[in-house]
């Protein structure tokens, strides 16, 4: 067996073996059922559930599903357990260790995947007439879906006309018929961008999508990774080991070998049908709220026996859309700030912001140097993250200072709602691309794509000259420290 940042289904066992996976043998429904059950259990912080036995299973087993692949476990010293597995990191790590990791890849050299004659994804082959995706059973997430969202945790593989960029990502996709999808296909995503490139040769995309992949792959693929960058060799660099691919049946693309499930084919670049709507990331499904999206072709199913189809029952907190789309993009702008010189220390998106917010901790000792004006200094860090790709999904931007910890949104919104003075510390950017899927966007007043976005100046003006003149009236900041001592030393003995 890999190891489980290596192999989906070494991820299960290693889930399994930490205690955190729940089988459930009794047949259940992919209509609704199985992502009721899911949706509890990611409002809980609960087990991940893996569905043994679904109705419309065909005779090979095609597929099981394992649902809530990368939420949070409820014990907090374990409580990013499921994504530190991904990436092959102690349960115990934290936010901020599994997001390092995640951009680490950024200084060291890229390692090509590997291709190899065959493997697992290889062990049952179904031609366009041997399967119905609406006799499979692809599941229904919410009763106010416009279909059954079969994909949500799989990673959609295209390749630029040229040949030079292989793009991996997660996109949504429902079935349309027994051998069609369609699928969110939106700017500036990558996805979208190499669609624009087959659509201006009039030809349709190759495509792959990969079910079932090396969970360290799928951290990249929901990650806002540089344009033209292939992620496959990227994470080759990330887990210093070269991934192993293998080739489609059908078409020129690749597939990590080890997938549970493999779909090929073309997605059209004339042919629409209706997409959505779907209960996404920021937690409502409106109804009738469909657009018309691109057709996907499945020519070919290839799979593991017993395949297991990862499910995102996505919506309110907390389930993968929150810990890996916010984060994963704060990760990147950080990177990007850092790398443009900006005294930045720490980001991140806090769940509670449904991940519309990204907050950065300040060096304020740089900034001081800086001899810079809040305005100034703001406006920087907007121009540089709004106007660009990574920051697409984050609405406000915090600014904060040494003394808060970005990845404990009590102390976030200590800062926000005592530092940052309404309207006067705000900054808005009203010129720039907005994201159409939070509610205020898509059924609010003002344009769906454009606007609506802020950086919140979260430092008071101390900070950017002379620095802290307060101490927090609370425990750590307002007494001496042996009173501290002496205090947590006879804890007990004072009868708490
Ligand atoms: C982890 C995760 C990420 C995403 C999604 C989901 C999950 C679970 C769904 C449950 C399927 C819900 C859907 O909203 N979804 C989704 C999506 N991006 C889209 O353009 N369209 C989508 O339908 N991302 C985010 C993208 O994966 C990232 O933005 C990534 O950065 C893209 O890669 P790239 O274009 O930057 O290379
Ligand atoms: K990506």
């Amino acid at each position: 067996m890999a190891l489980p940042h290596m192999e989906f289904r070494a991820f299960v066992q290693a889930l399994k073996d930490d205690g955190d996976l729940v089988e459930i043998n009794e047949e259940c429904d992919p209509n609704l059922e199985v992502s009721a059950i899911i949706r509890k259990v990611v409002e809980s912080d609960e087990r991940a559930p893996l569905f043994n036995n679904l109705k419309g299973q065909n005779e090979n087993g095609l597929w099981r599903i394992l649902g809530a692949p990368n939420s949070l476990r409820s014990d907090p010293r374990h409580r990013y357990g499921r994504l530190a597995r991904h990436l092959n990191l102690p349960p115990t790590s934290s936010m901020k260790e599994i997001l390092d990791k995640m951009v680490s890849a950024k200084t060291t050299p890229p390692i090509p995947p590997k291709i190899v004659e065959t493997g697992p994804c290889k062990e049952f082959r179904l031609t366009s007439d041997q399967f119905d995706l609406n006799q499979l059973p692809s599941p229904t997430l919410h009763q106010a879906d416009g279909g059954k969202y079969v994909q949500t945790y799989g990673m959609f593989i295209v390749r630029s006309p040229d040949g030079k960029w292989t793009n991996w990502s997660i996109a949504r996709a429902m079935v349309h018929d027994k051998n069609h999808l369609v699928g969110l296909v939106m700017l500036p995503q990558h996805i979208a961008v190499i669609h624009r490139m087959w659509k201006e040769l009039g030809q349709d995309m190759p495509y792959a999508l990969a079910f079932g992949v090396p969970p360290a792959a799928i951290m990249a693929a929901s990650m806002p990774l540089p344009d033209g960058l292939t992620e496959a060799e990227y994470i080759g660099s990330m887990v210093n080991s070269p991934l192993e691919l293998v080739k489609c049946e059908t078409i020129d693309l690749f597939v990590p070998s080890t997938s549970e499930i493999v779909f090929e084919g073309t997605c059209s670049v004339t042919e629409t049908a209706t997409e959505g709507p779907f209960g996404e990331m920021h937690g409502y499904v409106f109804k009738g709220d469909s657009h018309f999206m691109p057709v996907y072709t499945v020519n070919t199913i290839t799979h593991r026996k017993d395949a297991i189809l990862p499910v995102c029952a996505c919506g309110r907190l907390t389930d993968e859309t929150h810990t890996m789309i916010g984060p994963l993009a704060a990760a990147e702008i950080g990177y990007i700030l850092k790398s443009n010189g900006l005294p930045i220390k720490e980001a991140f998106s806090p769940f509670e912001s449904q991940v519309t917010w990204v907050a950065l901790q300040v060096d304020t000792e740089k900034l001081r140097a800086m001899k810079t004006s809040a305005e100034a200094f703001c406006r920087q860090v907007g121009d540089l993250i709004f106007r660009g790709k990574p920051g697409a999904t984050i609405h406000r931007l915090l600014l904060v200072g040494d003394d808060i910890d970005v990845y404990d949104f009590k102390e976030v919104i200590w800062a926000f709602s005592t530092r940052c003075r309404p309207v006067m510390d705000e900054y808005s950017y009203e010129d720039v691309p907005g994201f159409p899927l939070i509610p205020y966007m898509s059924h609010g007043n003002g344009p769906a794509n454009k606007g609506g976005k802020l950086v919140c100046d979260c430092l008071l003006p101390v900070e950017y000259t002379t620095g802290k003149n307060w101490e927090a009236a609370d425990f750590k900041e307002s007494f001496p420290p042996e009173l501290k001592q002496k205090v947590l030393d006879r804890w007990h003995s004072y009868g708490f």
